[in-house]
């Protein structure tokens, strides 16, 4: 995709509104020199939630990229969380990565960030901020749960709503969107949050063939349990969990189960969020990008149960047993796969030490 010299983003050869119109003019034919004899297509992405984790990862692997291939607004609804990323950014701030405010629940908000971009392009939107929730419906309120669905869902449509028809009229454009393995399938207390990616994931599915018509990619990126700051706030808001309005079973499956595999989950099947960022790397400079990618092999026994039997009782037949029936044997063999895990990592770090 050619760009036009015009459109080059501002991070490239940051032009100042006080330079006066004739060092504008220069610096818009330089501009124009540097696109010629590079032959440069640098292109636009838009990242939510890049305070921490998986938002974080991509931003900087993007913005390091050794062809600068991406010219990267990294935003997050609070400026006040942007050193972790200030930091690991280093030299490609203000060059490569720009990081600018953006709350997925506020229309107001995103449309202020989209203007604000040169000709308000984005080549690529990487929708990415969210919530995660556990535990027993009759323990959460309903504001709660809504706020689940106001940022993992509607933050989707409001962001698709900001940004789709310009890639319309542009007939260019990738979606991408950090889903979940809960899109695809519930698991047990995350009633709420997987219902808000099956959301995303019906209304990303319903739109790929209307994106189809206008040449527009849209993907959806699937990871397992990814230790990021996620893995630590659902944790301690579940634990703090009111369960007096629970039955003794629930409340007793709720900590004495779930919450109990629940870091067990984290250490034996983990991914980084530096991997969830080399795989969107990999979705984003596909010529066909496909519409469902997994990020985690060891996750895949589970999510092709789903596949396997459309009558939908395999995965739930077989949670039902992992939890209930044998949870001894479903407990060993996590610590089996996380001793694999630690030997491997162990001899790779050796392996590296010896080069
Ligand atoms: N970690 C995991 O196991 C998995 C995570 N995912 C998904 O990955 C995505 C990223 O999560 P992850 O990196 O793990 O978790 P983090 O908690 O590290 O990051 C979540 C990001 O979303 C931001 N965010 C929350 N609400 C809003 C909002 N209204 N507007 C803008 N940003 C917001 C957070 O900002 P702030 O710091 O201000 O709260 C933060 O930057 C989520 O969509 C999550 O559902 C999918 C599969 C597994
Ligand atoms: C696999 C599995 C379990 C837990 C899975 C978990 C905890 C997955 C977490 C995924 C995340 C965090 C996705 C984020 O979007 C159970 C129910 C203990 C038992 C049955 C098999």
């Amino acid at each position: 995709m050619g760009r036009s010299a015009e459109s080059m983003p501002s991070g490239l050869l940051p032009v100042s509104p006080a330079l006066g119109p004739s060092a504008s003019f220069f610096l818009s034919l330089l501009r124009k020199s540097v696109s010629r004899t590079t032959g440069m297509s640098q292109k636009v992405v838009l990242i939510t939630g890049c305070s921490s984790g998986i938002g974080l990862a991509i931003a900087v692997l993007l913005a390091k990229d050794e062809k600068k291939r991406f010219m990267v607004y990294a935003t997050m609804r609070n400026l006040a969380k942007q050193e972790p990323l200030v930091e690991a950014a280093g030299r490609t701030l203000g060059q490569t990565l720009e990081i600018r405010p953006l709350d997925v629940c506020d229309e107001k908000s995103i449309k202020d960030c989209v203007d604000g971009l040169p000709d308000r392009r984005v080549d690529i939107l990487i929708s990415n901020a969210g919530l995660g929730l556990v535990g027993p419906i009759e323990c959460q309120d309903i504001e709660e749960m809504k706020s689940i669905m106001d940022t993992n869902f509607f933050g989707l449509v409001r962001l698709l709503k900001e940004v789709l028809p310009d890639m319309k009229r542009r007939k260019s454009g990738h979606i991408v969107v950090i889903s979940s393995v809960m899109g695809i399938q519930g698991i047990l207390f995350n009633d709420i949050y997987a219902a808000s990616k099956f959301a995303v994931e019906g209304f990303c599915e319903s739109l790929a063939v209307q994106a189809m018509r206008f040449k527009l990619n849209i993907s959806l990126i699937e990871p397992g349990p990814v230790v990021t700051e996620f893995e630590r706030k659902v944790y301690e808001e579940g634990m703090k969990t009111d369960l007096s309005k629970a039955d003794q079973v629930t409340a007793d499956i709720f900590i004495n189960v779930y919450m109990k595999h629940w870091s067990q989950i984290f250490e034996s099947l983990g991914q980084s969020p530096e991997v969830i960022a080399e795989h969107t790397l990999k979705i984003i400079t596909m010529d066909n990008p496909p519409f469902r990618h997994q990020t985690n092999t060891l996750y895949t026994p589970f999510t092709t149960l789903k596949y396997a039997d459309p009558t939908g009782d395999l995965p739930i037949d077989t949670f039902y047993k992992a939890v209930f029936q044998h949870d001894k044997v479903f407990s060993a063999s996590l610590n089996f796969l996380k001793l694999l895990r630690w030997r491997s990592r162990k001899s790779f770090s050796l392996d590296k030490d010896k080069s």
